[in-house]
């Protein structure tokens, strides 16, 4: 079944990508997947959504939300459909996904669909997820696949079906974690990041002592 919805479905709607994330760094499997997120559900925007304190990450160093918030701007800079949004950084406390898809409800008002961007990962485990009786009134949820992770059909039949999409991106098999060891070790970023998130990197000293976290 094609993901796309109907195109009456979405008439006068401004469509909104919401890709949430840690970002710590962004890496190309980020932007690989809001881009075809947004080519396949026709999106008018694509906004990233740096964490501001990922309650999942507690027990992990997460990177200082100012660093992944500047480095999720230059990463997305060149693209004129993707913007950067500070409301889950600027929102003291945990950050919850339904807060999150909150204030851009509210900030983008009532004419604007939302379309939550996430790992096939993360989507099987939703309902664990803060208020996740109201996330699917607010937006639907679009999980792509991961290299490693094995989804289907079967395995999201616990989910609303017209609320969700699985969707297969092409293959980009590369995580923070990685990048953040690669980093550590004096292995190169090339390619798996933008080049300016190289830079960034270098300049700030960002994870020069990160260590593995299962
Ligand atoms: N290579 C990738 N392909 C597709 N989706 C990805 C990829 N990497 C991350 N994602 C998804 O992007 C979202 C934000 O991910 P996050 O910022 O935690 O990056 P990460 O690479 O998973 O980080 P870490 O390794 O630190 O856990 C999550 O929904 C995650 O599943
Ligand atoms: O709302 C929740 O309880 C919740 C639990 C885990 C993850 N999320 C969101 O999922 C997105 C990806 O998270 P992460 O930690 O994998 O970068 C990010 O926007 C998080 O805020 C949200």
């Amino acid at each position: 079944m094609s993901p796309r919805l109907a195109a009456g479905e979405h008439q006068g709607r401004w469509r909104l990508g919401v890709m949430g994330g840690t970002f710590d760094p962004i890496h190309h499997g980020h932007l690989v997947a809001a881009s075809e997120v947004g080519a396949r559900f026709d999106l008018d925007e694509v906004v990233f959504v740096p964490t501001g304190r990922p309650w999942q990450k507690a027990d992990k160093q997460v990177s200082e939300a100012e660093d992944r918030y500047l480095m999720t701007v230059i990463a997305t800079a060149s693209n004129p459909r993707f913007s950067v949004s500070r409301v889950d950084i600027d929102r003291p406390g945990d950050t919850y996904t339904v807060d999150t898809l909150r204030d851009l409800r509210r900030l983008r008002g009532p004419e604007t669909s939302l379309f939550f961007i996430t790992g096939a990962d993360a989507l099987s485990q939703i309902l664990t997820w803060r208020g996740s009786e109201e996330l699917f009134d607010l937006a639907h949820f679009v999980g792509v696949s991961r290299p490693g992770v094995d989804l289907d059909q079967r395995d999201i039949s616990h989910l609303p079906a017209d609320k969700v999409t699985l969707l297969e991106i092409p293959a980009m098999a590369i995580s923070s974690t990685a990048c953040r060891e690669r980093q550590a070790s004096g292995l190169p970023l090339w390619y798996l990041v933008p080049d300016g998130i190289v830079q960034y990197i270098t300049k700030r000293g960002l994870y020069r002592d990160a260590v593995s976290h299962p």
